[in-house]
């Protein structure tokens, strides 16, 4: 038989998280020693008074705390609940039930008093009433409503009185009983959970179904991970308890779990609105990944955000042990150009230089058709589907797309398309589709390549170009490439189709459905004003998904209306000084379209005296309330955000495609609308949206539902 185990629980990280720093070392220290040898004499137990479960005991941490442990009857795990001074510690513990659920087999822990009050409030309503749910108690409890609780949830009537029991109920109760009340269906909110579709494939082998699990077995069950860890080194014990708030460093939801440790057969994708964990999703796939891998073998995480590839390369280091020097994390470009450079310096043209080929090709241009033409013609070709040859545009499909090409104009096309290429050249000059394309061509002649894994996020802005080089990097195999992405978040390029960039996903596809960083008001109002987007931007499948839920609720997003760009200013630099005492600045952001409304902020705010910095590449080294464009916030999060400078001729920028061109106009808005999306989504807390002259009165902002 193994050796003790020492096993955390979400809610201790949250009371350690509510310590002074001083205390929480101390924490630190104990937790070492207790893991070490939680039977050591020096370890002093103390039993709770009035309380009967022997299971619970409380343990000295110096003469004030006390953490709150659980030792299972059987097993040899020993739960650290909670942490708090003495007197506290106590009554907590008091409070407290810890049960095997009996459907789901999972360890859950109610507050005794909690849920008392919910059971008299729910004798209280009327008998006849109107009820939220008509489900029978075997439903009820399948979804591991604590059968304590199945009187309080029959009674309930709405879903303002659901919202009520959300602290009361086991997580993964409240979260299916918000699906439930929105009329989704058993199975998809069984599905969406990370539930099995039928509970008996959730039964461990060995086991009937209505065989009871220990506590210790329990510990470890599905929907159990979402409350205990077991912690499985001293480094690893470190590392969790130096950051209590960041708890999705453990406690992973089910299904996000599954998709961090599972194997696909080959590609896989994720989709996922803002804020639904794909990140986190990525990095602890990465982790597991880099963990498994032998000899000199590496997994490359990369993305389209060079702010997001330094967040991650950062949070991964932090998540990982040695394991870190076997991921690599890089922006996509970057990474091509690591390939490329011990064999020269490579200067990738301006949007002026390529502009300036393009003008030379208009000179002697061998097509009837204007440069404008040619110019989209080429990045359609060589960036959306991947072209790289000349054969290979003759054999692309078109459909769809102005103007219509014979034979003999696709000739002629390709003829312009090699005098860009040539007066770049002489001009010293490269641009990104040809330098990924390189850089593919040279990691196909690897013989071994040093890649198994490769982790996209940010995966709904990738070219077929940078497929194609994702698909060069490694061999087609077990868990090769791993996607994730939102589509409604698409700010750069084209729908790109994962099949014209030679990555086959087949049906290995997943939805992420729950909100975890913002209020479901904000999160509302950011997916209502998206240009929207959907799975079939990136591969050709179909599937009724059910919508996304924030567990969480917040003030509605206000709006700020100005009379023109300059009293904005003054109005944001006020706004800021109120919000000061609600937020540290730093979790403060500003984000406008353009990088020249930066300036006239920053301006501002300098003049109003509000400490500020503008977000550069790096995000670690600013101070003050953050300044930024749209793009640059891809990615990222902050407590509050104040989008600004709405306003007409700012936003939606101006159109620059052929006039006669309806499907790229129709392209620019849903990226520009994506773009609010993405900037309104970054809020947790608070989101404010500020307007100029009548903005908030345009077609373009109001809402897609409208
Ligand atoms: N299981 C979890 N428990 C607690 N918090 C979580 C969990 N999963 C994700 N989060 C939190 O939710 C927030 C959003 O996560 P993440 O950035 O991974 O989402 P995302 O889907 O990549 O968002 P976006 O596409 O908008 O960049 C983060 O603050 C993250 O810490």
């Amino acid at each position: 038989m193994s050796g003790p185990q020492l096993a955390i629980s979400n809610e201790f990280m949250e009371a350690l998280a509510r310590l002074p720093k001083s205390q929480r070392k101390k924490v630190q220290e104990f937790a070492k020693k207790f893991r070490a040898d939680p039977k050591s004499s020096a370890i002093n137990y103390e039993k709770i008074h009035n309380m009967d479960d022997d299971r619970v005991r409380t343990v000295r941490i110096d003469q004030k705390y006390r953490a709150v442990v659980l030792h299972p009857d059987q097993g040899n795990t020993y739960v650290l609940v909670w942490v708090d001074n003495h007197d506290e510690a106590m009554d907590w513990a008091r409070n407290r039930t810890f049960e095997v659920h009996p459907e789901t087999q999972s360890l859950q822990i109610l507050n005794v008093e909690q849920v008392q009050k919910s059971l008299a409030e729910a004798g209280s309503r009327e008998i006849g009433s109107e009820k939220l749910f008509s489900h029978d108690d075997e439903t009820l409890l399948s979804f591991g409503v604590p059968p304590v609780l199945i009187p309080a949830v029959r009674h309930l009537e709405s879903k303002e009185q659901l919202s009520q029991l959300q602290t009361v109920l086991p997580e993964e109760s409240y979260e299916s009983l918000v699906w439930l009340a929105e009329g989704e269906s058993v199975e998809e909110v069984r599905r969406a959970v990370g539930m099995p579709i039928s509970l008996r494939d959730e039964v461990p082998a060995g086991t009937d179904r209505g065989e009871s699990s220990s506590e210790d077995q329990a510990i470890a069950k599905g929907q159990s991970g979402r409350r205990f860890h077991r912690v499985s080194s001293d480094d690893e014990l470190d590392r969790v308890l130096a950051a209590p708030l960041e708890r999705w460093r453990v406690f992973l939801h089910p299904h996000q779990r599954q998709l961090t440790e599972r194997s696909f057969a080959g590609p896989a994708l994720v989709l996922g609105g803002a804020g639904t964990g794909k990140t986190i999703v990525a990095m602890h796939r990465a982790r597991q990944l880099a963990l498994k891998l032998q000899n000199n073998h590496k997994v490359l995480f990369t993305t389209f955000t060079k702010n997001l590839a330094e967040n991650v390369r950062y949070v991964l280091k932090t998540l990982c042990g040695d394991e870190f020097n076997q991921i690599d994390v890089q922006h996509i470009h970057d990474h091509a150009m690591s390939w490329l450079r011990p064999s020269g310096q490579f200067s990738v043209g301006s949007d002026d230089d390529l502009a300036l080929a393009w003008d030379m090709v208009a000179v002697d241009n061998p097509t009837n058709f204007e440069t404008d033409v040619l110019r989209e013609e080429w990045f359609y070709s060589h960036a959306i589907k991947g072209v790289t040859s000349r054969e290979e545009y003759f054999r692309l499909s078109r459909i769809g797309r102005t103007p219509l090409l014979s034979r003999r104009d696709r000739a002629a096309v390709w003829k312009s398309f090699e005098l860009f290429e040539e007066s770049l050249r002489l001009a010293g000059k490269t641009h990104w589709i040809g330098i990924v394309s390189k850089a593919a061509e040279y990691a196909r002649k690897v013989p071994s390549p040093i890649y198994r894994h490769v982790i996209v996020d940010e995966g709904q802005d990738f070219t077929a170009s940078d497929w194609r080089f994702i698909r060069s990097l490694v061999r087609p195999s077990q868990d090769d490439v791993f996607i994730v992405a939102d589509p409604r978040q698409r700010i750069y390029n084209e729908p790109t189709l994962l099949a014209d960039g030679g990555i086959a996903i087949d049906d290995r596809i997943h939805r992420l459905q729950i909100n975890y960083r913002t209020t479901e008001q904000i999160r509302n109002w950011a997916t209502d004003r998206s240009g929207g987007g959907d799975m079939s931007d990136l591969c050709d499948s179909s599937w009724s998904e059910i919508a996304t839920h924030s567990l969480f609720s917040g003030p509605d997003p206000e709006l700020i209306e100005s009379k023109d760009l300059e009293s904005e200013s003054v109005a944001i630099a006020q706004l800021i000084e109120s919000l000061k005492t609600d937020f540290p600045l730093e979790e403060i952001a500003v984000v406008v379209r353009a990088n020249w409304q930066l300036k006239k902020l920053k301006a501002a705010l300098t003049r109003q005296q509000v400490e500020h910095s503008v977000l550069g590449q790096n995000t670690s080294d600013t101070q003050g309330v953050r300044l930024a464009t749209m793009h640059r916030v891809k990615g990222l999060e902050f407590r509050c955000v104040i989008v600004a400078g709405l306003a007409a001729d700012v936003f939606p920028t101006k159109y620059r495609g052929r006039e006669d061109d309806e499907r790229a106009k129709k392209q620019h808005v849903i990226t520009e609308k994506n773009l609010l999306y993405v900037a309104s989504s970054r809020a947790r807390d608070r989101l404010y949206v500020s307007t100029v002259a009548g903005f908030a009165k345009s077609t373009f902002f109001k809402t897609t539902k409208t």
